[in-house]
């Protein structure tokens, strides 16, 4: 299996917890795709009744489209279980998300929701997190000044472009400095760090969220052990 078809296997394994009565928070990505796509069909299939918040307008659309009854965060009073993708996973289920530039939002919806199941194919899982770049979102206000102060603390910052060379800017019109560390060896303290700087809006270390993991493997869908 291709790395797009053990995304499909990890989505279609975690589509299976999803159930009748539920609202649901949806992540964002190519392993999300399929994940819609696998809800909806089970929604269609057993008459689920549920609803959903997504993370992105891509996903929005999507589900909706296909037929998931879609709703404004603002107007869930609860979200009982998102499943989202990730960028990478350690053992501890601490993981780096935002490849998408959706991690605000996607942040937003898992610290809401009851509980958070990741779905990866098995590249995804590190030993230790960073080699993936870490994302962060950056109001354009004094965009510069937070780039020099991460450069200063040797955090190897830069801003993430599109094909054409402009800077990406997020949904909510900001953009993303990306940070190339190579590894991440105290994330918690790093998370301190960030949370604490004027003009980074969010970032994409999400600690302690996660309780079980759903990874594509060529032996078929594994999920790994809850842990919190
Ligand atoms: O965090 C994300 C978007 O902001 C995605 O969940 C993450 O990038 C994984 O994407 P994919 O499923 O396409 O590999």
């Amino acid at each position: 299996m291709d790395q797009s078809e053990l995304k499909k296997v990890a989505a279609e394994r975690a589509a299976e917890f999803v159930e009748d009565g539920m609202t649901l928070g949806l992540g964002t990505g190519s392993t999300v795709f399929f994940l819609v796509e696998a809800i909806a069909r089970r929604v269609k299939a057993e008459n689920l009744h549920i609803e959903a918040v997504a993370t992105s307008s891509r996903t929005a659309k999507q589900a909706s489209d296909l037929g998931i009854t879609m709703k404004d965060i603002n107007d869930v009073d609860h979200i009982d279980l998102c499943i989202d993708g990730a960028d990478e996973i350690d053992k501890h289920y601490q993981g780096i998300k935002g490849g998408g530039a959706a991690h605000t939002l996607e942040k937003m919806v898992a610290t809401t929701s009851r509980r958070n199941i990741w779905i990866v194919d098995e590249s995804k899982l590190v030993d230790t997190l960073g080699k993936f770049p870490l994302p962060t979102e950056v109001i354009p206000f004094g965009c510069e000044q937070v780039f020099h102060r991460l450069d200063a603390e040797g955090l190897h910052p830069q801003f993430r472009l599109d094909d054409s060379g402009q800077r990406v800017t997020t949904h909510n019109k900001n953009f993303v400095i990306d940070l190339h560390m190579g590894k991440i060896d105290h994330p918690h303290l790093l998370k301190q760090f960030l949370d604490g700087q004027v003009g980074i809006l969010e970032h994409g270390l999400f600690l302690d969220l996660v309780d079980t993991v759903v990874v594509g493997t060529q032996d078929g869908a594994k999920v790994l052990p809850a842990i919190r």
